[in-house]
Protein backbone atom coordinates (compact mmCIF):
# COMPACT_ATOMS: atom_id res chain seq x y z
CA UNK A 1 0.00 0.00 0.00
CA UNK A 2 1.33 2.87 -1.03
CA UNK A 3 0.26 6.57 0.54
CA UNK A 4 0.77 9.84 -0.89
CA UNK A 5 0.56 13.08 0.62
CA UNK A 6 -1.82 15.78 -1.02
CA UNK A 7 -1.55 19.56 -0.98
CA UNK A 8 -4.19 19.65 2.02
CA UNK A 9 -2.17 18.69 5.22
CA UNK A 10 -4.05 15.19 6.29
CA UNK A 11 -5.72 14.12 2.94
CA UNK A 12 -4.48 10.91 1.85
CA UNK A 13 -4.01 9.31 -1.46
CA UNK A 14 -3.91 5.39 -0.98
CA UNK A 15 -2.72 3.20 -3.56
CA UNK A 16 -3.75 -0.18 -3.19
CA UNK A 17 -1.94 -3.71 -4.32
CA UNK A 18 -4.61 -5.48 -6.42
CA UNK A 19 -3.86 -9.11 -7.35
CA UNK A 20 -5.12 -9.84 -10.59
CA UNK A 21 -5.60 -13.72 -12.29
CA UNK A 22 -7.55 -15.85 -14.58
CA UNK A 23 -10.67 -15.40 -12.50
CA UNK A 24 -10.23 -11.49 -12.19
CA UNK A 25 -8.90 -9.51 -9.65
CA UNK A 26 -8.39 -9.35 -5.45
CA UNK A 27 -8.40 -6.17 -3.37
CA UNK A 28 -8.41 -5.57 0.02
CA UNK A 29 -10.58 -1.75 1.12
CA UNK A 30 -9.94 -1.70 4.25
CA UNK A 31 -7.26 -3.70 6.81
CA UNK A 32 -7.43 -1.72 10.54
CA UNK A 33 -3.71 -2.54 11.61
CA UNK A 34 -2.45 -1.37 7.74
CA UNK A 35 -4.99 1.99 7.85
CA UNK A 36 -3.64 2.76 11.58
CA UNK A 37 -0.39 2.20 10.83
CA UNK A 38 -0.37 4.33 7.84
CA UNK A 39 -2.02 7.37 10.14
CA UNK A 40 -5.73 6.62 9.78
CA UNK A 41 -6.20 6.02 13.92
CA UNK A 42 -10.08 6.91 13.92
CA UNK A 43 -12.29 4.41 14.19
CA UNK A 44 -14.27 3.62 11.33
CA UNK A 45 -17.66 2.96 12.20
CA UNK A 46 -20.51 3.66 9.44
CA UNK A 47 -20.24 2.42 5.82
CA UNK A 48 -22.06 3.98 3.06
CA UNK A 49 -23.24 3.46 -0.17
CA UNK A 50 -24.67 6.05 -3.17
CA UNK A 51 -24.62 5.26 -6.83
CA UNK A 52 -24.94 8.93 -8.99
CA UNK A 53 -25.85 9.19 -12.73
CA UNK A 54 -23.43 11.17 -14.68
CA UNK A 55 -23.53 14.86 -13.45
CA UNK A 56 -24.75 14.26 -10.17
CA UNK A 57 -23.23 16.75 -7.26
CA UNK A 58 -23.25 14.90 -3.69
CA UNK A 59 -21.77 17.99 -1.71
CA UNK A 60 -20.37 20.09 -0.29
CA UNK A 61 -21.00 18.32 3.04
CA UNK A 62 -19.81 18.37 6.99
CA UNK A 63 -21.24 18.14 10.22
CA UNK A 64 -19.99 20.38 12.88
CA UNK A 65 -20.27 18.58 16.50
CA UNK A 66 -18.80 15.22 15.15
CA UNK A 67 -17.01 15.66 12.27
CA UNK A 68 -16.48 12.85 10.29
CA UNK A 69 -13.35 11.05 8.58
CA UNK A 70 -14.11 9.57 5.48
CA UNK A 71 -12.43 6.79 3.71
CA UNK A 72 -13.55 6.68 -0.09
CA UNK A 73 -13.21 4.18 -2.62
CA UNK A 74 -15.19 4.32 -6.20
CA UNK A 75 -16.40 0.52 -6.67
CA UNK A 76 -17.52 1.24 -10.20
CA UNK A 77 -17.83 4.58 -12.72
CA UNK A 78 -15.90 7.54 -11.52
CA UNK A 79 -15.68 11.09 -9.95
CA UNK A 80 -14.26 14.37 -9.15
CA UNK A 81 -14.24 14.34 -5.42
CA UNK A 82 -13.87 17.71 -3.62
CA UNK A 83 -12.66 18.07 -0.02
CA UNK A 84 -12.32 21.56 1.35
CA UNK A 85 -10.18 22.19 4.40
CA UNK A 86 -13.06 23.76 6.88
CA UNK A 87 -10.82 23.18 10.54
CA UNK A 88 -10.51 27.08 11.81
CA UNK A 89 -7.60 26.86 12.73
CA UNK A 90 -5.86 25.68 10.13
CA UNK A 91 -3.37 27.39 8.12
CA UNK A 92 -5.32 25.78 4.56
CA UNK A 93 -9.00 27.04 6.21
CA UNK A 94 -11.18 27.52 2.70
CA UNK A 95 -8.82 25.80 0.85
CA UNK A 96 -9.97 22.76 -1.35
CA UNK A 97 -8.72 20.04 -3.55
CA UNK A 98 -10.00 17.36 -6.10
CA UNK A 99 -8.76 14.36 -7.18
CA UNK A 100 -10.21 12.02 -9.80
CA UNK A 101 -10.81 8.54 -8.71
CA UNK A 102 -11.95 5.63 -10.77
CA UNK A 103 -13.06 2.21 -9.86
CA UNK A 104 -10.08 1.15 -12.96
CA UNK A 105 -7.52 2.34 -10.57
CA UNK A 106 -7.27 0.71 -7.08
CA UNK A 107 -6.85 3.94 -4.97
CA UNK A 108 -9.10 5.50 -1.63
CA UNK A 109 -8.94 9.07 -0.37
CA UNK A 110 -8.89 9.80 2.81
CA UNK A 111 -10.41 12.98 4.24
CA UNK A 112 -9.76 13.33 7.75
CA UNK A 113 -12.27 14.78 10.15
CA UNK A 114 -12.57 18.76 9.73
CA UNK A 115 -13.00 19.04 5.72
CA UNK A 116 -16.22 19.73 3.64
CA UNK A 117 -16.88 16.96 1.03
CA UNK A 118 -18.84 16.45 -2.29
CA UNK A 119 -18.19 15.18 -5.90
CA UNK A 120 -19.63 15.02 -8.92
CA UNK A 121 -20.35 11.57 -11.02
CA UNK A 122 -18.19 11.36 -13.87
CA UNK A 123 -20.01 8.38 -15.19
CA UNK A 124 -23.42 6.71 -15.25
CA UNK A 125 -23.51 4.62 -12.29
CA UNK A 126 -20.80 5.69 -10.44
CA UNK A 127 -20.88 3.60 -7.24
CA UNK A 128 -19.32 5.15 -4.03
CA UNK A 129 -18.67 2.94 -0.89
CA UNK A 130 -17.15 4.75 1.90
CA UNK A 131 -16.50 4.39 5.91
CA UNK A 132 -16.94 7.75 8.40
CA UNK A 133 -15.09 7.67 11.12
CA UNK A 134 -18.56 8.95 13.32
CA UNK A 135 -21.91 8.45 12.49
CA UNK A 136 -24.25 10.47 10.65
CA UNK A 137 -26.49 12.92 12.62
CA UNK A 138 -29.04 14.51 10.54
CA UNK A 139 -29.46 17.34 13.38
CA UNK A 140 -25.56 17.56 12.95
CA UNK A 141 -25.07 18.29 9.46
CA UNK A 142 -23.90 21.24 7.38
CA UNK A 143 -23.65 21.81 3.72
CA UNK A 144 -22.87 25.33 1.74
CA UNK A 145 -23.05 25.74 -1.96
CA UNK A 146 -21.06 23.49 -4.37
CA UNK A 147 -21.31 26.20 -6.90
CA UNK A 148 -19.92 29.14 -4.43
CA UNK A 149 -17.90 31.49 -6.71
CA UNK A 150 -15.19 31.58 -3.55
CA UNK A 151 -14.34 28.58 -4.14
CA UNK A 152 -14.95 28.59 -7.78
CA UNK A 153 -14.68 24.72 -7.74
CA UNK A 154 -14.65 23.51 -11.83
CA UNK A 155 -17.22 20.72 -12.03
CA UNK A 156 -16.21 18.98 -15.01
CA UNK A 157 -19.77 17.73 -16.12
CA UNK A 158 -22.02 21.02 -17.21
CA UNK A 159 -25.18 19.62 -16.33
CA UNK A 160 -25.32 19.35 -12.91
CA UNK A 161 -27.43 17.08 -10.93
CA UNK A 162 -28.35 18.24 -7.03
CA UNK A 163 -30.61 17.45 -4.59
CA UNK A 164 -33.22 20.43 -3.87
CA UNK A 165 -31.24 20.76 -0.29
CA UNK A 166 -27.69 21.20 -2.16
CA UNK A 167 -29.12 23.31 -4.23
CA UNK A 168 -30.22 25.53 -1.72
CA UNK A 169 -27.43 25.39 0.17
CA UNK A 170 -26.10 28.72 1.26
CA UNK A 171 -22.46 30.40 0.53
CA UNK A 172 -19.53 29.14 2.04
CA UNK A 173 -18.71 32.80 3.94
CA UNK A 174 -22.40 32.81 5.06
CA UNK A 175 -21.88 29.24 6.72
CA UNK A 176 -18.64 30.12 7.97
CA UNK A 177 -18.55 33.92 8.26
CA UNK A 178 -14.88 34.69 7.58
CA UNK A 179 -13.37 34.29 3.86
CA UNK A 180 -10.08 32.21 2.93
C1 LIG B 1 -25.40 10.64 4.56
C2 LIG B 1 -26.59 9.84 5.10
C3 LIG B 1 -27.85 10.04 4.59
N1 LIG B 1 -28.90 9.34 5.08
C4 LIG B 1 -30.23 9.58 4.49
C5 LIG B 1 -30.76 11.00 4.60
C6 LIG B 1 -31.56 11.18 3.33
O1 LIG B 1 -32.89 10.74 3.54
C7 LIG B 1 -30.89 10.29 2.32
C8 LIG B 1 -29.97 11.02 1.35
O2 LIG B 1 -29.12 11.84 2.13
P1 LIG B 1 -28.21 12.95 1.48
O3 LIG B 1 -28.99 13.67 0.44
O4 LIG B 1 -27.61 13.76 2.57
O5 LIG B 1 -27.10 12.04 0.78
P2 LIG B 1 -25.75 12.53 0.10
O6 LIG B 1 -25.99 13.80 -0.61
O7 LIG B 1 -25.22 11.39 -0.67
O8 LIG B 1 -24.82 12.84 1.35
C9 LIG B 1 -23.49 12.43 1.39
O9 LIG B 1 -22.74 13.27 0.51
C10 LIG B 1 -21.36 12.98 0.48
C11 LIG B 1 -20.68 13.99 -0.41
C12 LIG B 1 -20.73 12.86 1.81
O10 LIG B 1 -19.59 13.21 2.03
C13 LIG B 1 -21.53 12.17 2.86
O11 LIG B 1 -21.00 12.37 4.14
C14 LIG B 1 -22.97 12.55 2.82
O12 LIG B 1 -23.12 13.89 3.30
O13 LIG B 1 -30.14 9.31 3.09
C15 LIG B 1 -28.74 8.43 6.07
O14 LIG B 1 -29.72 7.79 6.52
N2 LIG B 1 -27.51 8.20 6.58
C16 LIG B 1 -26.41 8.86 6.13
O15 LIG B 1 -25.26 8.61 6.60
Amino acid sequence: MKILETALPGCLLIEQPQFNDNRGCFRELYVQQRYQAAGITEPLLQDNLSLSGKGVIRGMHFQRQQPQGKLVTVLSGKIYDVMVDIRPTSRTFGQWQAIELSAELPQQLWIPPGFAHGFQALADNSLVFYKTSSYYNAQDEGAFNAFDPQLNIPWPVKEAVLSGKDSQAPAFQQVFNRGR
